[in-house]
């Protein structure tokens, strides 16, 4: 397999699934127009075993058979499956797009919306500069013509917590950085400087990427946001809570007068507060008693309770996350706004791209529930190659023995089995993961 990067191969092929090799060079003559005509209506495995052929097959599918289609990119992080969504999505757009059509059509949009949720959604990591840190999955809808009439991109799992804790030697989101390179009259606005003052940016001795231009990239994500029908104003304030985060990040706390409360801690940490309120558009001593207090409500009373210097962090640190994921959400659908659904449409196909198993020195939840996606993708795997192989060694009437394969069956039922052990944690039908720990079968506990 190795030896096939050096062949400048694309991938081989395990029956019907490809498996790509990253040749980490860029190869254009493989993915040309020309490499697209030749693959366009060609057999399965009548040419050499390529992206474009697995997309050749779902569209085939599609259009003879009238039934959508989705596909599975999947591997480890830094394994190649964004840019292989991408060509996969140009080669479709190749076979279902419009010629000639006036103004930007739907699969440009797509494509276009790439740098905008890089920017927003990507990082870097010890494996990849340009980690997708949430997963993708993009509906292209077609016509009864096969042409493509409308288009969704669904996200999933952002990695909230990178917002506000990092590690060496890897980055927070891109936007952070691009916004600190603008042009001096932008960060004068945001109040902005050096990445190395912020607390967010800071855990981490990365500021820089090699052969990337903060200040140009900066340049191309507005470029990328006007392209998707994001206004200079909406812009503007999208900017403005991405410095808010910043200075969110930079407010520190000390402890109050009273028992367990907290106070603001200095001069420099109340200009982050007044300038956090300020980006944010909201009153700045409830945004004050929001990060030092907590507010419980009984179905007998409402109890304002103070936090002390600790807790005070975790809460400005839960609100940083939770305000930058809702800021994400948003672009998502505004990009999907912008490029509009085709609601008569009856076939659809779709490109699934989420990320990779990661195993970290020190790994969060969220490398969990990665790892979990992924082991459940890795058992579909199994189950489909050594089942279809299987039947394909019978039909041809070939000899084989069985062969050995690491089963991962019994991770999955550790994980999601109700098993006797003393927690077990399930997956929940609106999506996120609830722990059930033992006293749940014994009824002390609600489902929250
Ligand atoms: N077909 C390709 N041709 C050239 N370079 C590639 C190709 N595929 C991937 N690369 C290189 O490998 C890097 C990692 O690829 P990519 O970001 O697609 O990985 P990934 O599997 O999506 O990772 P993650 O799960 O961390 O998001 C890219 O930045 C690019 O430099």
């Amino acid at each position: 397999m190795t030896k096939l990067s050096y062949l400048h191969e694309p991938g081989t092929y395990t029956g019907n699934i490809l498996i790509a090799i990253n040749p980490f060079q860029r190869l254009p003559h493989l993915y040309d127009t020309h490499m697209m005509e030749q693959y366009k209506g060609a057999g399965f495995g009548e040419l050499s075993p390529h992206v474009f052929a697995v997309a050749d097959v779902a569209y085939r599918a599609m259009i003879n058979e009238g039934k959508s289609n989705s596909i599975l990119v999947s591997g480890e992080s830094g394994a190649g499956k964004t840019e292989t969504t991408k060509m996969l999505m140009r080669y479709l757009a190749y076979l279902g797009g419009r010629s000639g059509v006036e103004g930007r059509t739907v699969e440009q949009q797509v494509l276009e919306s790439n740098p905008v949720l890089e920017a927003f959604g990507n990082a870097k990591t010890v494996r990849n500069n340009n980690s997708s840190r949430f997963g993708k999955f993009v509906e292209l809808q077609f016509d009864k013509n096969g042409r493509i009439s409308g288009a969704a991109v669904r996200t999933y799992l952002l990695e909230r917590s990178r917002v506000c804790q990092i590690s060496n030697p890897e980055r927070n989101y891109h936007c952070f950085y691009l916004l600190c390179a603008a042009l001096p009259e932008v960060r004068e606005k945001f109040k902005l400087g050096d990445p190395k003052s912020f607390h967010y940016l800071n855990q981490s001795s990365c500021y820089a990427l090699d052969g990337v231009d903060d200040a140009q990239e900066y340049l191309a994500t507005i470029r990328a946001m006007d392209v998707v029908g994001i206004s200079e104003e909406e812009q503007e304030a999208i900017f403005s809570v991405v410095a808010a985060i910043l200075h969110l990040g930079n407010i520190d706390f000390s402890k109050g007068a009273e028992v367990d409360s907290s106070i603001i801690k200095d001069e420099k940490s109340r200009f982050h507060l007044n300038t956090t309120a300020e980006l944010l558009q909201c009153d700045v001593k409830s945004l004050e008693n929001a990060l030092i207090k907590r507010v419980m409500v009984t179905p007998e009373e409402i109890i304002t309770r103070a936090l002390d210097p600790v807790a005070a962090v975790s809460s400005r640190d839960a609100l940083a996350k939770t305000i930058y994921s809702r800021l994400f959400d948003w672009l998502v659908d505004k990009i999907n706004i912008s490029i509009g659904q085709d609601p008569n449409s009856k076939q659809l196909i779709g490109v699934l791209d989420i990320y990779g198993f990661e195993s970290f020195k020190f790994n969060s939840f969220e490398q969990f529930c990665i790892n979990f996606t992924n082991e459940k993708l890795q058992q579909h795997f199994n189950q489909h190659v050594f089942k279809m192989e299987q039947e394909e060694y019978t039909k041809e009437e070939i000899n084989w023995s069985y062969i050995e394969f690491v089963d991962n069956q019994d991770v999955l039922d550790l994980i999601e089995k109700d098993s006797s052990v003393s927690s077990c944690i399930l997956f929940h039908n609106y999506n996120y993961l609830l722990i059930l720990s033992a006293e749940t079968r014994r009824n002390y506990c609600t489902s929250r």
